[in-house]
């Protein structure tokens, strides 16, 4: 059955209040098979934790990896002008292109892992407003952007990815990452290198940061709020679906550091709302640390990516894949006749 995607955001924030809970009974049947499988209690480590996380929310005693869906969104950016990202914002739809016709790094990742990939463009000809001199999405277009992403979660998926393109969307990400868990230290510290920034781009990007803080001011309590006035059309539409996702009881891997912002939204509003989310991986952008923290979210994988289109979690699903593998192929000690410990 479709859900229609809220048609306002009071409809979105009452959805906050009613979040589904993860199963316990499957959970409790999956830790059941686990203690019996021919290998010390414990040994597979965090592959483990991976296949209760999965059956807490696809209420599966032995989950499934097979329905994985990727979607890649792209949007632009009003603050790509000030000269905050080492490449030029005509990029954000080259790369769509790109990933249309299967060249990116996430195409191959996809395929690899059996992953189904989605492309959705976010009206990249008309960027948002520079957000450091006023909101950079209207009411309506934060709507449509979470709605973009509420839409690209279907029900009855094993496991969402959400990724993203769009030139200068870090500079978007570490503002809002400011606006929800604070500045303390100066917002600077929310800033890192993105796709490449040398000393000059990154100073000017902490400048944008600090006058976007600045003019948003008194503005920025309510984290839907803090996404309309400092988000991205991507960005939001990573919110949408994440949030979906959770309605849908569908397990999500969260990628890089512009997609844990648009996570960070949901956790503001509600805290446990990421509880269907885990981390896939540590990105190189400096602050990613910090904003995983925040959402006491520890990363599957450290590989210094800082790619973003999804790609840190697209390589996280080897593991996904290798953790239900275990889960469901090995033997018990009963079925094996190895000796118990
Ligand atoms: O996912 C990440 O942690 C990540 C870190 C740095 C850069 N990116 C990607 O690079 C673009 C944003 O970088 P920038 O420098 O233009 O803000 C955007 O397309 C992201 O997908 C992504
Ligand atoms: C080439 C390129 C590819 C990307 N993929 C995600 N963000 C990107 C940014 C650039 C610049």
């Amino acid at each position: 059955m479709t859900l229609a995607a809220p048609a306002s955001l009071a409809g979105y924030k009452a959805l906050m209040s009613v979040l589904p809970a993860p199963d316990d009974g499957a959970t409790a049947a999956a830790c059941a098979r686990d203690a019996v499988l021919t290998k010390p209690p414990g040994a597979l480590g965090r592959l483990e934790e991976v296949v209760r996380w999965l059956a807490a929310w696809q209420g599966r005693a032995v989950p499934v990896a097979e329905r994985l869906k990727i979607v890649v969104f792209a949007g632009n950016h009003g603050v790509a002008a000030r000269g905050v990202s080492a490449f030029p914002a005509e990029v954000t739809v080259q790369m769509v292109e790109n990933f249309r016709r299967g060249g990116a790094a996430i195409n191959q990742l996809a395929q690899c892992f059996g992953a189904d990939l989605g492309v959705v463009s976010l009206q990249l000809d008309r960027p948002t407003a520079d957000f450091c001199t006023g909101p950079a999405m209207s009411e309506e277009e934060l709507l449509a952007a979470l709605a973009a992403g509420w839409e690209a979660v279907t029900p009855g998926l094993d496991l969402f990815v959400a990724g993203e393109m769009g030139i200068a969307n870090t500079t978007s990400a570490a503002a809002l990452a400011a606006a929800l868990f604070g500045a303390q230290g100066g917002s600077a510290g929310w800033c890192g290198r993105g796709t490449g920034l040398d000393d000059a781009g990154l100073a000017r990007k902490e400048a944008a940061v600090a006058l976007a803080l600045h003019c948003h001011d008194g503005h920025l309590a309510d984290p839907f709020e803090a996404l309309r006035r400092l988000g991205g059309r991507e960005v939001a539409a990573m919110t949408g679906a994440i949030l979906r996702a959770r309605i849908e009881r569908v397990p999500v891997l969260l990628d890089g550091f512009i997609a844990c912002a648009a996570a960070g939204v949901l956790e503001r509003a509600r805290p446990g709302a990421l509880d269907h989310c885990m981390a896939a991986h540590l990105s190189a952008e400096g602050a990613h640390g910090r904003l995983l923290a925040a959402l006491n979210k520890e990363p599957l994988l450290s590989l210094n990516l800082r790619l973003g289109e999804g790609s840190g979690a697209g390589v996280a699903l080897g593991l996904i894949r290798a953790a239900v593998a275990c889960h469901a192929g090995m033997a018990t000690f009963a079925e094996a006749g190895v000796s118990g410990g």
